[in-house]
């Protein structure tokens, strides 16, 4: 039955909707300490929690493997998502980062890893409310232990360990429709390598196109044109956390980055993250940013390819240089890389690139939500200023 679990949890309710006499916030107080449930929730018998420490080399292999073999796939099963373990260092270490929100089931007997559900801290900012959040991810239960209502105690069990640092709110997202999306935001994709993604049955040749003519269309400048566009380095952290800081303070949910979470979250990582900037060449101010962040799918059932190789828009601000030409270099970067696929959200001015830069829209949709805090009614995808991985 629709959303049984769901009906129980302190999150907006359908029913809610269109209510204005309940006040945007918290939709229940803090719990005190001493009154969070102290020991973990039951599993059902034959499995056992393991709290998983990412920075273990046999460990993280478990995690990239079980997610490699049962993470998302899109509706027609073309694609699943294939985080590389480095990506998955990154995402789950930013500072503050606790391991016990890094949550595995295993069986009891063969100790084999069969889901799993992450939470790392963040502060976000809802209007002008900074909120300590958990940024809720990576859940995961294996194909065949779908029907065992595992989800509903591992996100218990995940909140409850938030709730023992004294955190009440969370964030998440779902391609799925739950009580009750924030936001609902639409995917959009740039081909960098259009004969793949036809290939593999993902794009189809156009009206009176050629394949030829196809990849013409998509066709990039072998180079970037902005003068002073350049890669993040260390020295810029301070720069960039100014410039993000001040672009993002114009939506009304996002991250309240400081320099320390800059440098953690946008310093370029080999295949994870790529930055950029522009340093003008006359006043050496820091004017531009833009970063995309590396998500590979595994290709299913083609046997010709095993593996998309797709970048993700991050954070992009734009002060001098157009969005359009700054976004433009992005491509270009991410075609010198040899990406075939630049993927972006309608998210904060996004859309005022996507279709210029050939962007087509994805037929699926990422929903927002907000754990205990009540956002009167849904935001435009342009008001969320927040990109979770
Ligand atoms: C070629 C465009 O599609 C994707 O890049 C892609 C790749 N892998 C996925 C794995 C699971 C999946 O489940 C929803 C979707 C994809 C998608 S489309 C949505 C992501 C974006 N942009």
């Amino acid at each position: 039955q629709r959303h049984k679990f769901w009906e129980t949890q302190p999150v907006g309710q359908f029913k809610d909707i269109g209510n204005p006499t309940l006040p945007e916030g918290p939709i229940e107080p803090p719990t005190p300490l001493s009154e969070v449930k102290q020991e973990p929730y039951n599993l059902p018998n034959l499995y056992e929690w393991v709290t998983c420490d990412i920075h273990d080399e046999q460990m993280c292999d478990e995690i990239y493997t079980l997610l490699a073999n049962n993470y998302v796939e899109d509706d027609e099963n073309m694609f699943r998502f294939n985080y590389s373990k480095e990506f998955l260092r990154w995402a789950l270490q930013p500072p503050g980062y606790f391991t016990a929100w890094h949550i595995g089931v295993r069986v009891k007997t063969s100790k084999k890893m069969v889901a799993f559900i992450t939470g790392i801290p963040a502060r976000i900012r809802v209007r002008d409310e900074v909120v300590n959040m958990a940024e809720i991810n990576f859940l995961c239960v294996h194909k065949k232990l779908r029907t065992k209502r595992l989800a509903p105690v591992m996100i218990k069990e995940v909140t409850r360990r938030v709730h023992l640092e004294n955190i009440w709110q969370a964030a998440y997202t779902a391609g799925v429709i739950l009580p009750t999306p924030v936001a609902t935001c639409q995917y959009w994709h740039r081909s960098l390598n259009p004969k793949k993604l036809i290939d593999v049955g993902f794009s189809r040749l156009g009206a009176r196109m050629t394949m030829s003519r196809t990849i013409k269309l998509y066709k990039l400048p072998e180079s970037t044109v902005t003068p002073g566009f350049r890669k993040m380095e260390i020295h810029d952290v301070p720069a960039v956390t100014r410039l993000i800081r001040n672009y993002l303070s114009q939506f009304i949910v996002a991250p309240d980055f400081d320099e320390n979470d800059v440098e953690h979250w946008l310093l370029p990582r080999e295949n994870v993250v790529d930055s950029y900037l522009v340093e003008s060449p006359e006043t050496h101010e820091v004017t531009d940013f833009c970063s995309f962040y590396t998500l590979p799918s595994s290709i299913l059932g083609n046997p010709n390819y095993s593996t998309l190789k797709a970048a993700y828009s991050f954070y992009n601000v734009s002060t001098a240089t157009p969005l359009l030409q700054l976004m433009n270099d992005a491509l270009i970067v991410a075609k010198q890389k040899d990406y075939d696929v630049f993927n972006a959200l309608d998210v904060m001015q996004n859309e005022s690139f996507l279709k210029e830069l050939k962007f087509g829209p994805g037929d699926g949709k990422l929903h927002y939500y907000l754990y205990n805090y009540r956002v009167r009614h849904a935001l435009k995808s342009s008001e969320l200023g927040l990109v979770l991985l």
